[in-house]
């Protein structure tokens, strides 16, 4: 049996203090110590043993005097606060140049082109909460069958449709048409075009999270995944992995997992049906259910909820495992707006040696080069230091 490395990505829980953070207008946010202080501690014993407090000052999670992980800081160089960036960069490709955002929503020859192959009209078309754009406009979406088209701080073209209305299909159809027309005509317009079904009435809609499908960019160029799958390795996606990597350096997919608590499961499935290679693991909860909806008491409960999960995961780990937790970017929901926010983001290591102290680490890459060395693959000129 050869080494396994395990990254679990707990999605935009950063850590603060990003030195560029007033370049994104974010000076201040910072996830993790603002959560904890607007429901007045966390309560995350396991986490706390393992050094998250050792980090950065969090209510309710001290210093542990000796911390079970290795712990650091690690520093986004990608010129985005956005879940493609970040996950590119641990695999590392940094993204120099931001990928184009649209604050005044898409240009007319876009929506046209849009409302003239999918069929139907476009309405919204400005950034937006995918929550409170449907409320806003689902009625009008019943009456005139439009799509609801809205943006974010992020690079994304987000299509809402009610399948009550619109079917399912050609939702994903229309998404497709999009993809080409942004993406697929060599010209890059957006990171991602994302289908956003949701069903119900004014009032109450519900948006059908298992049905989200993401059409993103594809990596231009090899990342740790491809070097770890062309070893010889097994790669095991779970959650939206596979979509943010296009599929690119991955052997195996565990899709369709309702909750953060269903991903942990499909963790410790991956690990049962791997030999040796990468799970790596994204965790959307903490972003798109609390982050985004800036609600502090969901995302401190959810830290609970993982927090709760983490000794069945070490129990789970052999002396030839080694488990990352980190995170893309932050999403502090303590902080004005509904979007990402620039922060540094935590890293526990366990499996690599004694705990020592990580630092702050420049770049996210750190995590792929210490995967690959750790599963024994050469680095072919990619950046990062390993700290494996
Ligand atoms: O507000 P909702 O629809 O959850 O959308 C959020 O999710 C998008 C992609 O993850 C972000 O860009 C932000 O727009
Ligand atoms: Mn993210
Ligand atoms: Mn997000």
């Amino acid at each position: 049996m050869g080494r396994r490395a395990i990254i679990v990505v707990l999605d935009g829980l950063g850590a603060g203090n990003a030195p560029d953070a007033a370049d994104f207008g974010d000076e201040g946010a910072n996830t993790l110590a603002n959560t904890a202080k607007a429901v007045g501690g966390l309560d995350a014993p396991n986490l706390q043993a393992l050094g998250l407090g050792n980090v950065e000052p969090i209510e309710g999670i001290p210093r542990a005097h000796r911390p079970r992980a290795s712990h650091g800081l690690m520093v986004e160089l990608s010129a985005a606060k956005a879940t493609l960036a970040g996950h590119w960069e641990m695999m590392g490709l940094v993204l120099d140049d931001p990928l184009p955002t649209y604050p005044d929503g898409f240009p007319e020859d876009v929506l046209a082109r849009f409302e003239d192959e999918t069929g139907r009209g476009v309405i919204g078309n400005r950034p937006a909460s995918g929550t409170e754009i449907i409320e806003e406009l689902g009625a009008a979406q019943d009456k005139t069958g439009a799509w609801i088209l809205y943006t974010s701080a992020d690079s994304v073209f987000q299509v809402a449709a009610n399948t009550d209305i619109i079917p399912l299909e050609e939702l994903y159809d229309a998404c497709r048409k999009a993809h080409k027309m942004l993406i697929g005509e060599g010209k890059i317009m957006v990171e991602r075009v994302i289908a956003r079904p949701f069903h119900g009435s004014s009032g109450s809609y519900e948006r059908e999270n298992e049905n989200r499908h993401d059409y993103g960019i594809t990596p231009p160029s090899e990342t740790y995944m491809d070097l770890i799958k062309n070893a010889g390795h097994e790669v095991v996606a779970v959650g939206k992995i596979r979509d943010i990597f296009d599929g690119k350096g991955i052997t195996d997919h565990l899709p369709g997992q309702p909750d953060d608590d269903a991903k942990v499961n499909a963790i410790l499935e991956s690990l049962d049906r791997i030999e040796s290679g990468l799970v790596f693991a994204n965790l959307v909860d903490f972003d798109a259910k609390y982050g985004h909806r800036r609600d502090p008491r969901g995302m401190a409960e959810n830290i609970k909820r993982f927090d709760d999960r983490l000794p069945g995961l070490l129990d789970a780990l052999t002396g030839e495992d080694l488990l990352i937790i980190t995170a893309d970017h932050g999403n502090d929901p303590t902080f004005r707006g509904t979007d990402h926010t620039r922060e540094r983001v935590p890293l526990l290591v366990v499996g690599a040696g004694e705990p020592r102290d990580l630092g702050v680490r420049t770049g996210f890459s750190d995590v792929g080069a210490s995967v690959g060395a750790w599963v024994g693959v050469e680095k072919r000129g990619l950046p990062g230091e390993s700290f494996a």
